[in-house]
């Protein structure tokens, strides 16, 4: 080693080249022996350590400082190493009997605790010892290890990934009780030295010397190894994704790395395999060649490959033999033979079995498939639990889905048994989730010739459903469970999570301003109201966009179920389910109680509805809309969604029939949305990071108006929200929206909006502020006023005047409170002690005290008690 490193390649000066000239270090290799020590703590407790292959002598420095005082360490090179305290160095070859017996003479009778070897062959020097490859130089430390190690003691060693490393690590385990391969931190990647630390020597008492002959231990050359290169050309294309390293030098006399051959070689060659591992091209030179490449079979694929042998996968070479077998099928080189099975004549015989002995094994057979089927149901339920623990662990769900999950398995219930509608309407009346079932209701359906399992007789005739009907009714009651079960989480959730109550908090307050745009654009403009766009419309357009007929604020719990199951009545309304049915019939029950919405209120204190009961206005608007829509407001659009409305039994099915499905769109443009978002700009500033970024875009000119509106679209954004569950649509708001990426700059400028915020005062103080400034401003005018009273008087000198003005100037400036003089208080110890008068270098007034005053206050309390307590 010697010289120093390179600057570039693989001697560039790296973090550990600067750290071992920081720490005074002669090699950065040094790390590399740190790091093992870490790792496995060798160092610390050996008394005596043999370094093998140690110039320049990072790693004598490092077992120096590591190892315990008076430890002796031995170092030997080819090249002489530069003293180091404690460390006895020799220059000499370690694969020579003249470095052991140095050794021996340096250690005596002592034996090493530790055997360190960091040598690499120094090649192209003039060494005779060049001929020993690395490998061979480890078997060599290790003889020497094995000759001074103590029982039980390490052997560090580095080794290069190559042919011969599996060999010696399997010698090294049969001479150690742990054998580990590392690799530390400070070794480069792109080197291929890999460190193995064998530790707990077995010191066997006679060591067949072929486990330390190289011949021995190498000379297993597997046959595929060509002999030309001496490349194992079957490994490199059955594995060519493991990149080999030509180690074993050129074959003799061919000093060329790119082989090419002939296509007529690959194709008529006995050892195909060994040509696509040995050679670099496939060359079709000659007119026979030629023609193969113009035969249908020879595809693009196939001439790509032979461009470049080197750089094809496992699949590639499987395509180039597949070829040269069809090749030589068709140049008539092999003959296909028939499939065994054509080629064979199948001839049945037809034992005669006894009964018994089949039933006993079809018994057999149904018991091991039973079996089968228990266990894979076991695993897949914890597979299922454990999925569900996790995803509890991440907070995506609550802990009683478990339970339902096991309960399910508990119980036995499959996947069959969840799509089955009796089972879920048994249980849905049990927990009394849903209230489909009462008996009014079962009536109704009854009476509309409802399907329900036979409740009346009339339909016992349909009690046979068809598959597909009876298919739909269970995804629905399927449904209806669902939603009950989400509207039950969502309980559970809001019972437990302050977060969801705010978020939910926060998403009525938007459907609040949402129907409050509506209410207000009216309020805005009459005229333009009523001719075009009233509040109605708008309210209407923005309950019907956020799938809520009644807008209704009070009745938060049931909102989104409600607005579900009218969603889905409106959508089913040729051929209502009577599930549907009943489903309404419950909503219809549950509407009438509720009180009306703001929006309501506010749509018929217009004047064209004075006169009117607003009690009834408001009971018609949420519940029954008839009069409204037949008696006053027959001019408007509205009207003819009333009159429909009024028509139907339904009665608070008053959603625009003729009304575009786009409002159900996910993305839909919402102009009253975009009004009330720009007004809060307006108010409030941009407040998101993802507004900001896009925002300072626009203002840059790196995206269009047009490209950021393209940007919101997603293949999403056009799907109907029609039918689909509340859970979903939930779920869906939140994730079906694309990340905007944000800027630096972005999340810059909204901290130091922040920063401006919280650099204001709080409103406490800013109204104390306030009020001190009025206060000061009333008593300055007092004063002032007084002040003209003084000078209007006659009866006072100018001078006296001038005096008495000014006092009470003073006074109402400084609110008539007198400034407190300071004074200063003098403790008397130190130079101060026991003097009389001002004490030296004190100015204005002050105060002696004394340092003891406290103490001997607190010693006399003390006193006082302890004889109160001796006379009780
Ligand atoms: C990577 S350096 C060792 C660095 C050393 N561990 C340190 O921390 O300073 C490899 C050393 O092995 C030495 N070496 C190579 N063949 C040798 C041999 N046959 N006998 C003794 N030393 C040898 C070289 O002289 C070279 O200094």
């Amino acid at each position: 080693m010697g010289k120093a490193q390179k600057k570039t390649g693989k001697g560039r000066l790296d973090k550990y080249y600067k750290l071992a000239k920081e720490q005074g270090y002669r090699a950065r290799s040094a790390f590399k022996l740190i790091q093992l020590n870490k790792k496995y703590n060798f160092l610390e407790s050996a008394r005596c350590c043999i370094d093998l292959c140690a110039a320049p002598g990072g790693w004598l420095q490092v077992a120096s400082k590591y190892m315990p005082t008076n430890s002796v360490i031995v170092g030997i090179d080819l090249v002489p190493i530069k003293p180091i305290p404690r460390v006895v160095t020799f220059a000499a070859d370690i694969t020579m009997p003249h470095c052991r017996n140095l050794i021996r003479g340096e250690l005596k009778d002592w034996k090493a605790d530790v055997v360190l070897h960091d040598g690499a062959p120094n090649v192209g020097t003039a060494w005779i010892q060049d001929a020993y490859s690395q490998s061979e130089l480890v078997l060599m430390s290790l003889k020497l290890a094995v000759e001074f190690l103590v029982k039980g003691g390490t052997f560090v060693t580095k080794v290069f990934r190559s042919v011969d490393y599996n060999n010696l690590i399997w010698v090294f385990n049969q001479l150690f009780g742990k054998v580990e391969a590392t690799k530390p931190p400070s070794s480069r990647n792109v080197s291929a030295e890999i460190f193995v630390v064998c530790r707990e020597f077995l010191a066997p008492k006679h060591i067949d010397p072929k486990f330390l002959d190289p011949k021995h231990v190498f000379k297993e050359l597997a046959s595929s190894v060509d002999t030309t290169t001496g490349n194992d050309v079957q490994a490199n294309v059955f594995h060519p994704e493991k990149k080999r390293r030509h180690r074993d030098g050129y074959a003799d006399g061919d000093y060329t790395l790119f082989k090419t051959t002939s296509a007529t070689n690959f194709i008529h060659g006995v050892d195909p395999v060994a040509v696509l591992g040995m050679f670099n091209k496939i060359l079709f030179g000659t007119e026979e060649e030629k023609e193969w490449l113009s035969m249908d079979i020879t595809t693009s694929e196939v001439r790509e490959n032979c461009q470049d042998l080197k750089v094809l996968g496992k699949g590639d070479f499987k395509t180039l033999m597949k070829w040269r077998l069809k090749l030589r099928e068709e140049l008539g080189l092999d003959v296909r033979t028939k499939d065994t099975q054509e080629m064979t004549e199948v001839i049945e015989v037809q034992e005669e079995v006894d009964e018994e002995q089949q039933i006993s094994e079809e018994l057999e057979r149904l018991n091991a498939e039973a079996a089968a089927r228990a266990k894979r149901e076991r695993r897949r339920t914890n597979e299922i639990r454990t999925k569900t623990i996790q995803r509890m662990q991440l907070q995506m769900t609550a802990p009683l889905d478990i339970g339902l999950e096991q309960s399910d398995a508990a119980l036995g219930v499959g996947q069959d048994d969840v799509f089955d509608l009796g089972e879920t309407e048994n249980r849905m009346s049990r927990k009394s989730q849903v209230q489909w079932l009462n008996d009014e209701t079962l009536e109704t359906i009854g009476s509309e010739g409802a399907i329900d399992g036979g409740s009346s007789a009339e339909n016992t005739d349909q009690d046979v459903l068809s598959s597909d009907e009876e298919w739909d009714r269970k995804l629905e009651g399927l449904e209806a469970e669902l939603d009950g079960l989400y509207d039950a989480y969502k309980d559970r959730l809001r019972e437990r999570d302050a977060k969801f109550r705010v978020k939910e908090e926060r998403s009525k307050d938007k459907e609040r301003e949402k129907v409050w745009n509506g209410i207000q654009a009216e309020n805005e403009s009459d005229e333009e109201s009523t001719e075009s766009e009233g509040g109605w419309d708008i309210s209407q357009r923005n309950k019907v966009q956020s799938g809520d007929t009644s807008s209704d604020e009070s009745s938060d719990e049931g909102r989104d179920e409600m607005a579900f199951q009218r969603k889905r009545s409106r959508t089913s309304k040729e051929h209502r389910s009577p599930f549907v049915k009943r489903q309404r019939l419950l909503n219809t029950l549950e509407r009438s109680s509720n009180p009306s919405s703001t929006a309501a209120r506010l749509w018929f204190s217009q004047d064209v509805f004075s006169g009117m009961d607003n009690a009834n206005v408001f009971e018609e608007a949420g519940g029954n809309t008839e009069s409204v829509s037949e008696d006053d407001l027959s001019s408007q659009e509205s009207d003819q969604e009333m009159e429909h409305v009024s028509e139907d039994e339904d009665d608070f099915e008053i959603i625009p029939q003729n009304q575009d499905d786009d409002v159900d769109m996910w993305d839909v443009a919402d102009e009253d949305q975009d009004a009330a978002g720009l007004e809060k700009v307006r108010q409030f500033g941009l407040n998101t990071a993802e507004a900001v970024t896009l925002a300072q875009m626009l203002v840059n000119r790196q995206k269009s108006k047009t490209e950021l509106i393209n940007d919101g679209f997603n293949r999403y954004s056009l799907n109907s929200k029609e039918g689909l569950p509340s859970w979903f649509l939930d779920d869906e708001s939140k994730h079906y929206k694309a990340n905007v990426p944000v800027t630096k700059e972005a999340i810059a400028a909204l901290r130091a909006k922040q920063r401006a915020l919280d650099a204001r005062p709080i409103k406490k103080v800013a109204e104390a502020k306030a009020r001190k400034k009025f206060k000061a401003a009333q008593r300055l005018e007092k004063a002032m006023k007084k002040a003209e009273g003084v000078n209007e008087t006659t009866d006072m000198t100018e001078r006296e005047k001038a005096k008495q003005i000014e006092k009470l100037m003073q006074k109402g400036l400084s609110g008539g409170k007198k400034t407190k003089k300071e004074v200063k208080l003098v403790v008397a110890k130190g130079a101060h002690k026991g003097i009389k008068g001002r004490p030296k270098g004190v100015k204005g007034r002050y105060t002696m005290v004394d340092a003891r005053m406290k103490k001997e206050v607190r010693a006399k309390k003390r006193r006082e008690k302890q004889q109160k307590r001796k006379h009780a």
